[in-house]
């Protein structure tokens, strides 16, 4: 499984997107180091907020399986420029991928940017940021 091969995958489960009231298809795909996949798409609610995008879906559905090896992940939208992740899924993600991890967001033209997880949050917070407490 390829780089593009993993875009094509994400594209494809874009189109289960449940988005009623963004209009706005989003499909994801992660690669274990395993070599399996698991895909998401973006699941809207009419209570707006509780909204979860795909690329959360994707690496929850992996972790719920018992698996945490992550190797790459791939994020496509139908946008002019690559699908830029939002900050809370730059949080979850930065929570179970490696600084070197790479994530690739592309558009349905394969336009494609792929960036590192520290490239996409820097300056992340991490469960050892609260064993640096000081003060009390
Ligand atoms: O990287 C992104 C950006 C947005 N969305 C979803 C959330 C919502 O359903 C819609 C509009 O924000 O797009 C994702 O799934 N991933
Ligand atoms: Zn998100």
């Amino acid at each position: 499984m390829n780089k593009s091969q993993l875009i094509e995958l994400a594209s494809s489960v874009r189109n289960s997107a449940y988005t009623p009231y963004s209009k706005f298809k989003v499909g994801a795909a992660v690669l274990m180091k395993s070599g399996k996949i698991y895909t998401g798409c973006n699941i809207e609610n009419a209570a707006y907020p509780v909204t979860i995008c795909a690329e959360r879906v994707a690496i929850f559905k992996a972790i719920s399986e018992g698996e945490y090896d992550f190797d790459q992940l791939a994020v496509v939208a139908d946008t002019d420029r690559p699908v830029p992740p939002c900050g809370s899924c730059r949080q979850v993600l930065s929570e179970f991928l490696h600084a070197d991890t790479f994530i690739h967001t592309s558009n349905l033209e394969h336009d494609v940017k792929t960036v590192t997880m520290e490239e996409l949050l820097p300056f992340s917070f991490h469960a050892s940021d609260m064993n640096r407490t000081k003060n009390d």
